[in-house]
């Protein structure tokens, strides 16, 4: 099963599921003969009956009716009707409360897709529940932190080692810029472009005045370096650890400008050579796992003044709304545990979709339409 923690923190693969409970709950393939296919399973047609069934009690929020069904053997994550629709799908989008708890208390997975891709939270958000979506959204928070614990005691967290093979791969592949872009050899967009007014925002609230100590970890296109140049640091550090994007950083002459000093190399092994504390901390970097993001945000205590502001790239599950705000939480959570609070300040994305944007890009990696900011501070004492 793959957590959040698996989940790459920049770009490509961000918009992979959380954990893959669903395999766990599929139905065993019946006989052949008489049988009817869904997306994943195979009914016959007793268990087409029983499931209908058992759909219509859902949207009729009769929830006695649904436990006599699972008495009779039901499959409770049926997804047997024509969108590939389970019972907590079904719930979610009639808000039907009672029954998203019977149907979690009956371990029905919180993040079971439909044939669209579409999730229970999503429909619940989408027709306005917002208790079904809250109750989603923590269910979802609380499986992943529960996955993540599990596999930490029984020795399966391997992600250290798959983390570090994703980065090394990243960093030995050739780079290409290309029209306000910065792709990989596969054209996925390390950095674009549309992301400016969100690195201008990052940079604001790194700089509320001229001469402080900030750092940046991962150039790309040089966004937001060169937007807290504008406010004249007094130290203007940066961690890059591609050979391409470091060649042209030294093509701009950033190695010249005024208190930058740039640190060639992966930010895990430049970290040690941090001779200063920071008023401002921003990270964005490329092919790393949220494990890695974890880690960096462990760091962060020690790199911070007392009233220092750490802020980072939220692009956490930036292809489904419901992942986003689980992730988003996780990450909060995380954070309280190394001494730091966190405020999502959501700011509307309007650039990505503009006509063209993606062009030549293989695939998109942010379909949302607000973006959830993060101001990361100490926690009073
Ligand atoms: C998304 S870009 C950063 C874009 C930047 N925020 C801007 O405003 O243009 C990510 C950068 O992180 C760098 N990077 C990836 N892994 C890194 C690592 N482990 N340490 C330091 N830099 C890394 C990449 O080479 C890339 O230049």
């Amino acid at each position: 099963m793959e957590t959040v923690q698996e989940q790459e923190t920049k770009k490509q693969k961000i918009e992979q599921e959380p954990s893959e409970t669903q395999e766990t709950f599929i139905a065993q393939n019946k006989e052949q003969g008489n049988e009817e296919e869904s997306s994943n399973v195979v009914y016959d047609e007793n268990d087409m009956k029983l499931g209908h069934e058992l759909i219509a009690a859902v949207i009729a929020n009769d929830l006695e009716k649904c436990k006599a069904l699972l008495e009779k053997d039901v499959d409770l994550c049926f997804s047997g009707d024509n969108q590939g629709r389970t019972p907590l799908h079904h719930a979610a989008e009639h808000g039907h409360m009672e029954i998203i708890e019977w149907l979690l208390s009956e371990k029905h997975p919180y993040n079971l897709t439909d044939k669209n891709e579409v999730t229970a939270g999503e429909l619940a958000l989408n027709n306005k529940h917002t208790k079904a979506y809250e109750r989603l959204v923590e269910e979802g928070v609380r499986t992943e932190l529960l996955i993540r614990a599990l596999k930490k005691a029984f020795g399966e967290d391997d992600q250290e080692d798959a983390s570090k093979i994703a980065n090394e791969a990243y960093l030995n592949q050739k780079l290409h810029y290309d029209d306000n872009k910065l792709l990989d050899e596969n054209n996925d967009g390390v950095m674009m472009g549309w992301e400016l007014p969100l690195m201008v925002e990052h940079a604001k609230v790194m700089c509320p005045k001229e001469g402080l100590n900030v750092i940046n970890v991962g150039f790309g296109l040089g966004l937001i370096d060169t937007e807290l140049q504008k406010y004249n640091p007094k130290n203007h550090y940066i961690i890059e650890a591609h050979p391409d994007v470091y060649a042209h950083m030294l093509e701009l002459g950033w190695d010249k400008k005024p208190g930058v000093k740039i640190l060639f190399g992966r930010w895990q092994d430049m970290i040690a050579q941090l001779d200063i504390l920071f008023d401002g901390v921003f990270f964005d970097t490329y092919g790393e796992f949220y494990d890695d993001l974890r880690s960096f945000h462990d760091c962060v205590p020690n790199m911070l003044n007392e009233n220092g502001i750490y802020t980072w790239f939220n692009g956490l599950g930036a292809t489904n709304q419901f992942f986003q705000d689980i992730y988003c939480t996780v990450s909060e959570i995380d954070l309280r545990e190394f001494g730091l609070s966190t405020e999502y300040v959501e700011m509307p994305i309007s650039t990505w979709a503009e006509q063209g944007v993606w062009d030549g890009v293989r695939q998109k990696y942010w379909v949302l339409d607000t973006y959830k900011l993060p101001i990361c501070k100490f926690l009073e004492q």
